[in-house]
């Protein structure tokens, strides 16, 4: 899988405070990445760091592979604040604006305006949209120049239940056609409706962080290690415990489709000559794990 971002150890202080702590994870071409956590977690500034508003103190990240170089940030669409176009314009004219800046060809503006579900409205002064469609609109004035990625923070508040729909709906519609998206929420019911990854914060730390549908397995699942990964991998295949096993850095996931105690794994290992440095068991859905991060933050 071809990588689009790598993160690596990213840092910051604001003073006293660390808002985000030691942050590392990749993001693969084409799937949708969540940034969850409560307020305060420290998503707004990974995302201010890696669009380079915000000097990290510690740490590096890589876009497209390549050092930092303004090239790559040109394939990278953002929305990091409110939607903020001349409100006595056309959503049509403020969109010319915006392709005028980004050196995109006009023939954009109705190809964009579509996929937000905007086209009809394209005469219409901004001033006079709701707010799911002052969203719609930024998302294509994001799209203009076809970045190959996406950043949305919070891209559903404050709007209705059907804006929040709308919205979701072209997420995923932009997903679909190859564009990888990154979106920072605070609403676990978002992430697990339209992210195929999550990285879950909490104060800066990461939590968790890989595919939705691993984390949300109903028997939990296993993180393990021995000495010898090889061997511990080939003999928790041949036991009929594990929907998959996956390598998670120098350790494996073994995603359980039936229940089983730690304890009688690690008999079970032990008995057929491996000795584990690291067991531990992790049960909580996102539903419970979400919700336990944000009761430490009360
Ligand atoms: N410029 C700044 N100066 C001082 N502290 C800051 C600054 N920016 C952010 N912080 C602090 O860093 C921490 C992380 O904030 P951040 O905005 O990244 O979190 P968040 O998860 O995006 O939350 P929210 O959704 O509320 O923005 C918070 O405690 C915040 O008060």
């Amino acid at each position: 899988m071809e990588k689009v971002l790598e993160i690596n150890h990213l840092t910051k202080t604001f003073g006293k405070l660390t808002a985000v702590n030691d942050l590392s994870f990749s993001v693969e071409k084409g799937n949708v990445y969540g940034l969850l956590g409560p307020n305060g977690s420290g998503k707004s500034t990974t995302l201010g760091m890696i669009l380079d508003v915000v000097n990290p103190t510690h740490g590096d990240w890589r876009w497209f592979g390549q050092e930092h170089s303004t090239d790559s940030l040109k394939k990278v669409g953002a929305i990091i604040e409110r939607p903020n176009f001349y409100p006595y314009l056309s959503a049509g004219k403020n969109l010319e604006i915006v392709a005028q800046i980004k050196g995109a060809h006009p023939s954009k503006i109705d190809e964009k305006l579509k996929i937000v579900g905007l086209l009809e409205r394209k005469k219409d002064k901004f001033s006079t949209f709701s707010l799911g469609m002052k969203q719609r609109l930024a998302i294509a004035a994001a799209l203009l120049n076809d970045p190959h990625v996406l950043i949305l923070d919070e891209p559903t508040n404050g709007l209705d239940p059907q804006g929040i729909i709308q919205i979701r709906e072209i997420i995923l519609q932009i997903a679909s056609q190859g564009t990888t998206i990154i979106l920072a929420s605070h609403l676990l019911d978002e992430v697990e409706k339209v992210c195929s990854h999550v990285v879950i914060l909490e104060r800066g730390k990461t939590l968790y962080s890989g595919r939705v549908d691993e984390m949300t397995a109903s028997f939990g699942y296993f993180e393990l290690s021995s000495s010898d990964n090889d061997k511990l991998n080939e003999v928790l295949n041949s036991m009929n415990y594990f929907e998959k096993i996956v390598q998670n850095g120098n350790q494996l996931k073994g995603i359980l489709r039936e229940d089983l105690s730690a304890e009688s794994l690690n008999r079970l290992l032990f008995e057929r000559g491996i000795v584990l440095n690291h067991l531990v068991k992790r049960r909580e859905s996102l539903e419970q794990q979400f919700l336990q991060i944000t009761q430490n933050k009360n």
